[in-house]
């Protein structure tokens, strides 16, 4: 693998309880490079802590140590808030589950997709309105202008996710995070929208981070995968090699993956060693 993007060695991550602290990451190590990297787990196992690590949008109650956590070479333990606003508008990217809860209802779509020019660039309207309809584009909406003008509340779910990841990817990122970005969208839509984060993020030359608990679609459009039992690393292995896991955990999940009649519902957790 050429140079990672994104390489953390030995996180840990903890919150406080009445009983001391409690750890749900302990001792994650993982790189990405120009390619798709998928964490899955069974809920709880966290998936979503580390993403959110890389991200610097922990909960604030939360401690965070690492042997190394960088992004390009850049130590993210020691950014400032104003240096991860820069490096999330720049940098990193991140897609959340269900765009109704990312865009602002009040303002109009290329207004929200627009936002991170405005506030990291210097960018002219009209060339912040140029990109932002070239990305609209980008992700396969066919009306770019129309989609440009309206509110959220006129797009359909694949639309907006479609909406939200050219918000996410119009500052150039060179590292997507995308947590169960597919969740809240019908069979269909899941497997268009991953086709498309995957097909963009070769064309780009990105890496994306694919958080999710789909066996099934992580083995369709993840590189290699990496498997995350509480807080913990069970296995990596190329996304291909999943069928033939030599972890019990990996092959208790992957039995276990959504079929055409599970689909939608959360993996089970598994008791015990
Ligand atoms: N603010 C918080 N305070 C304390 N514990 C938390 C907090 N947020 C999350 N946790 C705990 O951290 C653990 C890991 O959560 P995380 O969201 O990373 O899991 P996950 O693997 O992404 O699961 P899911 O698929 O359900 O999202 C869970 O046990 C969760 O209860």
């Amino acid at each position: 693998m050429a140079e990672p993007l994104l390489t953390i060695n030995d996180l840990r991550i903890s919150f406080p309880s009445p009983n001391g602290r409690i750890g749900v990451v302990n001792g994650v190590s993982l790189e990405v490079g120009r390619e798709v990297v998928a964490l899955v787990g069974e809920s709880g196992s966290g998936k979503s802590m580390t993403g959110r690590a890389a991200m610097g949008l922990l909960p604030s109650t939360a401690s965070i140590e690492a042997k190394q956590f960088t992004f390009e070479g850049r130590d993210l333990t020691r950014l400032s808030g104003t240096q991860w606003n820069a490096l999330r508008g720049q940098g990193i990217s991140l897609i959340l589950q269900d765009p109704k809860y990312s865009l602002n209802p009040a303002h109009r779509v290329g207004r929200q997709v627009e936002e991170t020019l405005l506030l990291h660039t210097r960018l002219s309207a009209k060339e912040r309105r140029q990109r932002a309809l070239e990305m609209l584009s980008k992700v396969g909406l066919a009306d770019p202008e129309r989609v440009y003008q309206s509110y959220p509340a006129a797009l359909s779910g694949g639309m907006g996710q479609r909406v939200m990841i050219a918000a996410m990817l119009i500052n150039n990122p060179r590292l997507l995070i995308a947590d169960e970005p597919t969740s809240a969208l019908d069979r269909g839509l899941q497997d268009q929208i991953l086709a498309l984060l995957r097909s963009l993020t070769a064309d780009l030359g990105m890496g994306l981070l694919l958080i999710s608990h789909d066996l099934q679609q992580v083995h369709r459009y993840a590189d290699r995968v990496l498997v995350m039992r509480q807080g913990a690393l069970v296995e990596e292995l190329a996304s291909a090699d999943l069928a033939n896991a030599s972890s019990p955990y990996t092959r208790a999940l992957w039995a276990a993956r959504p079929s055409a009649a599970t689909y939608g519902t959360r993996l089970p957790v598994f008791e015990g060693e």
